[in-house]
C-alpha cells in the first residue's frame, strides 16, 4: 500500500515547528516533508529527524520572497544568481537532513512579461539545477499547480511539465505529482498517473476542493490510491492537506490505507 509521509508545513500545526516532528511519529508516520526549513539551522531538524527515527523525503528551493507573493524565482529576470545561490543553500539543507529530493519552484511572472522568455528561463535554470543536485544525489522535481491557488503561475499542467523533464533528462528532473492540483486543472487522476508514472518522482495528497484531508471532498480515495497501488507506485505520497480539524482528529482516513 501507499507509503504516506507527514507534510509538516500543513500538518500538526497545533504546536511550532520543530514539535511537529515527534506528532507525526507518534501519529504513525515514518517519513515527513515540508515546504521551507530555511527559518532553523539545518542541525536543529537533523536533531529532531534523528530523535524520532523520521526520514526526510521532500522539502522546497528557496522560493524568492514568499511573505511578498513570489512563489520561486527560476522563470523570473535578473534573479539567476539568488536562484542559485538558493539550490546551493538547499544542497546544505539536504546533505544535513539526507533528503533525496528538491521541489524547485518556477515563479509568477508579472503582467508585463513575455510568457516565452519566462518559460526560456525556466527550462535553462532548472537545467542548470538539475545538474548541479545530480551532482549531490539530490533528484529536482517539478509540480504543476492549479490556477485557483496559484494564479500565473509558471507551471500549470502535468502535459508541460512531462516535456520539460524529457527535454532536460528523467534521471535529473522529475514530475511532483499532487492529486490535489492535478484535480482541480485536469482530472483523470489514475489514467494520468499510469502514463506518467515513469517520470513521477514524488505525490502528494489533500481532497477537492477545500485541500482538506482525504475524505471531505470529491475525490474517491478508495479507488484513487488502490489504483495507485496496483500500477507500481513505490513512491512517497506526502500528506499536503491543511486538516479540516485538529490534526490527530483528522488521521482517521489514513488507516486503511496502511500496509
Ligand atoms: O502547494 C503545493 O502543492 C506544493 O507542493 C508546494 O511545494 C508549493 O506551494
Ligand atoms: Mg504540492
Amino acid at each position: 500500500m501507499p507509503r504516506f509521509a507527514a507534510n509538516l508545513s500543513m500538518m500538526f500545526n497545533e504546536v511550532p515547528f520543530l514539535d511537529r516532528f515527534a506528532l507525526a511519529r507518534q501519529a504513525g508516520f515514518e517519513a515527513v516533508e515540508f515546504l521551507f526549513p530555511y527559518e532553523h539551522p539545518p542541525e536543529s531538524i537533523r536533531e529532531r529527524l534523528d530523535g524520532c527515527g523520521l526520514r526526510q523525503v521532500l522539502f522546497n528551493a528557496p522560493p524568492g520572497d514568499w511573505a511578498g507573493g513570489e512563489r520561486g524565482t527560476a522563470s523570473l529576470p535578473d534573479r539567476q544568481a539568488e536562484f542559485r545561490a538558493g539550490i546551493e543553500t538547499a544542497l546544505r539543507y539536504a546533505a544535513a537532513l539526507g533528503c533525496p529530493r528538491l521541489h524547485v519552484m518556477g515563479g509568477i511572472p508579472g503582467p508585463g512579461q513575455s510568457r516565452e522568455a519566462a518559460r526560456a528561463r525556466y527550462v535553462a535554470n532548472l537545467a542548470w539545477a538539475a545538474e548541479r543536485c545530480q551532482q549531490e544525489g539530490v533528484l529536482v522535481l517539478i509540480e504543476p499547480i492549479n490556477r485557483h491557488d496559484m494564479p500565473g503561475y509558471i507551471l500549470g499542467s502535468s502535459d508541460e511539465a512531462a516535456a520539460i523533464v524529457e527535454a532536460i533528462g528523467p534521471e535529473r528532473i522529475a514530475l511532483q505529482y499532487d492529486l490535489y492540483h492535478t484535480q482541480i486543472t485536469e482530472g483523470d487522476l489514475t489514467r494520468r498517473a499510469e502514463r506518467l508514472l515513469p517520470i513521477i518522482g514524488h505525490m502528494q495528497l489533500a481532497d477537492v476542493p477545500h485541500r482538506h484531508e482525504p475524505g471531505t471532498g470529491e475525490i474517491a480515495w478508495d479507488y484513487v490510491l488502490g489504483r495507485i497501488d496496483a500500477m507500481g507506485y513505490r513512491g512517497w505520497i506526502g500528506c499536503e492537506y491543511r486538516p479540516a480539524g485538529e490534526t490527530v482528529a483528522g488521521l482517521g482516513w489514513i488507516e486503511r490505507f496502511r500496509a
